[in-house]
């Protein structure tokens, strides 16, 4: 029988640090958890206190609609301003040196191509979002030298219940959004879990939840993309009204054009959920129970495998209203255990069990422990005296640490943690579990399914097909010897013989060749050309792959 792995600290956990450590270096990693906790988890309450009474007073005096007109023409203009700067910026190197600026009526173009000049930039564009606040593990080295637009739009612009559905911003996160919907009785079909994921990212990377065996990913959720393209124009489109921009959008990465509204689905939602947990204790009866389950109408269903045989599958469905004997768990409140170490307690009993929770509470479940990367930063977070002091300051925001991380730490996490979401088909579930137990042993894993339907783009599959997306986050045992760039190669390799697909925000080490065989490219190709996309953006493999990226 295998033993569950019991993880310390990262610090702690027997790694590879290099001979002649710096005392700081090492004190900066084991007592990490003293400078999230006195001051990133101050200062990500204060954050987020004032985003969501910004949120709030924007909501309710409905200025955003009447905004998003003025704030998508900036857009526009900064575009403008990159393609004319382009053009003059390849005019001036090809013929003239003096920079006459009276044939440009705009000096700010003056200095954008100095700056270019100075900094070699090739005149791709990116948005100016800071690297540090997206959900991905590491920041874009293109951030550094592309023209960064801005693309500041935060807010909820129109809830159309008649029509069933809502038009966000692309820089609306999760938790803003669920926290609009939910007063009035709605949800989008897909929440993923971790609060600041924004729906610009979820679209143009991709997201995913465990409604997504019956919605399928982010994309296949929304219905309408407003986007501006590399010449500044704006452009609206649906599947029928533009069926090839449309399906090459999701998983573009900002590589056709900036979003700046999307139209989402919206179902009614009721405030709580029934969740039945189910433990297994063997990999046949875990991939057995995960497919039925899957493929059942429930309209919920995760697993959460704490070794590679012992694991939790779960499967839920939204209730109106608690029966009086019912006992509601409110596993959102600050000083409830961890939602991973509250399944991984149904273990304990081997009985099936069901609960009801709060529907947002459940929507954000992995919020507080970010799944189960916070045992690695903060070991005792989940200590119940912690929860009753502090657990009402938890999580720290992502972005944050990310901000703060030093590089001893990024050093850390290169050599010896494993963030991957790997995705393949569900009849590949147990081959996946065996081999990715075998290079890593890294646990819990993640399991949540997806419908891929057969449409166009760069998930193209030739029919529907259910996948599961396996979730690998944490510290390898020491006994699989983990060399991040082999081992990644290794579990690349076989998703993609598998005909299946890597999550982008985590690290990938294919060759771009491999990359184009793994998605294909020949919707986004073609789109690229039609739109004249290369010389305003590079292609995705150009912003995601593992060199692209620090
Ligand atoms: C210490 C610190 C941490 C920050 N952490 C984050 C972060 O984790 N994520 C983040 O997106 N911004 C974060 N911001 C906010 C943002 O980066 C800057 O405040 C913003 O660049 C200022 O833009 P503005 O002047 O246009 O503000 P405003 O015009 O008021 O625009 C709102 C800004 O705040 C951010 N924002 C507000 N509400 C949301 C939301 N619901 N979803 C996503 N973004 C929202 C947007 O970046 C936007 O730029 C942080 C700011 C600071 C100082
Ligand atoms: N449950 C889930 O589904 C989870 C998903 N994730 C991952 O997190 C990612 C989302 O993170 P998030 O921080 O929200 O997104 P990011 O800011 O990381 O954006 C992801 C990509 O989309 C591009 N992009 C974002 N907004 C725009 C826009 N308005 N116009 C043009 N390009 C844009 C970014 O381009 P640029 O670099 O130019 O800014 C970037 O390349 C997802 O892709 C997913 O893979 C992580 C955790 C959980
Ligand atoms: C459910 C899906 C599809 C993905 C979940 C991915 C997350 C587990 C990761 C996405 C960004 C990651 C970051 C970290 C942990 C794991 C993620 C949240 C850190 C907080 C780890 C500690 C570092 O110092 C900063 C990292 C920022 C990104």
């Amino acid at each position: 029988m295998d033993k569950a792995i019991s993880r310390g600290p990262l610090a702690a956990r027997g790694f590879r640090m290099g001979k002649g450590d710096q005392l700081l270096e090492h004190v900066l990693i084991k007592y990490r958890w003293l400078f999230v906790c006195f001051f990133l988890l101050p200062a990500s309450f204060l954050y987020e206190l004032w985003s969501y009474f910004r949120n709030l007073i924007v909501f309710k005096l409905s200025s955003a609609p009447g905004k998003h007109a003025s704030k998508v023409q900036k857009v526009q203009q900064q575009v403008v301003f990159a393609k004319r700067a382009e053009t003059f910026y390849f005019k001036r190197s090809a013929s003239i040196n003096i920079i006459n600026i009276k044939t440009f009526p705009l000096t700010i173009i003056f200095f954008q191509v100095r700056e270019w000049n100075k900094n070699g930039q090739q005149g791709h564009m990116c948005t100016a979002r800071p690297g540090w606040q997206t959900m991905s593990f590491r920041q874009g080295l293109y951030k550094k030298s592309f023209y960064k637009v801005e693309v500041n739009l935060v807010d909820v612009l129109e809830i159309d219940t008649e029509n069933k559905t809502v038009r966000v911003e692309p820089l609306v996160s999760m938790g803003q959004l669920s926290a609009s919907l939910a007063p009035l009785g709605w949800t989008i079909p897909i929440v993923p879990e971790i609060d600041d994921l924004t729906v610009g990212g979820l679209i143009l990377g991709t997201g995913i939840e465990s409604s997504s065996h019956q919605f399928g990913l982010f994309q296949h959720i929304c219905v309408e993309y407003e986007l501006v393209l590399a010449d500044g124009s704006l452009v609206t489109v649906t599947k029928d009204s533009d069926p090839d921009l449309f399906y090459a959008v999701p998983w573009s990465y900002g590589t056709l054009g900036f979003l700046t509204a999307a139209k989402i689905m919206i179902v009614p939602c009721t405030k709580f959920i029934k969740l039945n947990y189910k433990p297994v204790y063997s990999l046949n009866d875990a991939v057995k129970e995960f497919s039925e389950a899957s493929a059942s109408k429930n309209q919920f269903v995760e697993g959460i495998m704490f070794t590679l045989n012992k694991g939790v599958i779960m499967t839920g469905n939204m209730i109106d209203e608690p029966q009086p004997c019912d006992k509601v768990n409110k596993i959102g409140l600050w000083h409830k255990p961890w939602f991973f170490k509250h399944v991984e307690s149904f273990l304990v009993t081997g009985k099936r069990a069901s609960e009801i929770l709060p529907l947002r509470d459940y929507y954000h479940r992995h919020t507080r422990s970010i799944f189960w990367e916070l045992q690695d930063i903060v070991p005792f977070g989940n200590n119940r005296l912690f929860r009753l002091c502090m657990g009402w300051l938890m999580p720290p925001k992502i972005s944050f640490l990310k901000l703060t991380q030093t590089d001893a730490v990024k050093r850390l996490y290169e050599n010896n943690h494993i963030i991957q979401d790997m995705l393949v088909p569900i009849t590949n579930l147990k081959e996946s579990m065996q081999m990715f137990n075998k290079e890593t042993k890294v646990y819990p894993i993640w399991l949540c399914p997806f419908k891929l339907p057969a449409d166009p783009g760069m998930l193209c599959a030739p029919k529907e097909r259910m996948f599961v997306d396996i979730g690998i986050y944490g510290v390898p045992d020491p006994s699989v010897n983990f060399k991040p760039m082999e081992t990644t190669r290794k579990i690349e390799e076989f998703v993609q013989k598998c005909e299946g697909f890597q999550m982008l925000y985590a690290d990938t080490y294919t060759t771009k060749e491999e990359f184009r065989r793994m998605f294909d490219h020949t919707l986004y190709d073609r789109v690229r050309s039609k739109l004249a996309c290369t010389k305003a953006f590079p292609e995705v493999y150009d912003k995601v792959s593992r060199a692209a990226r620090y």
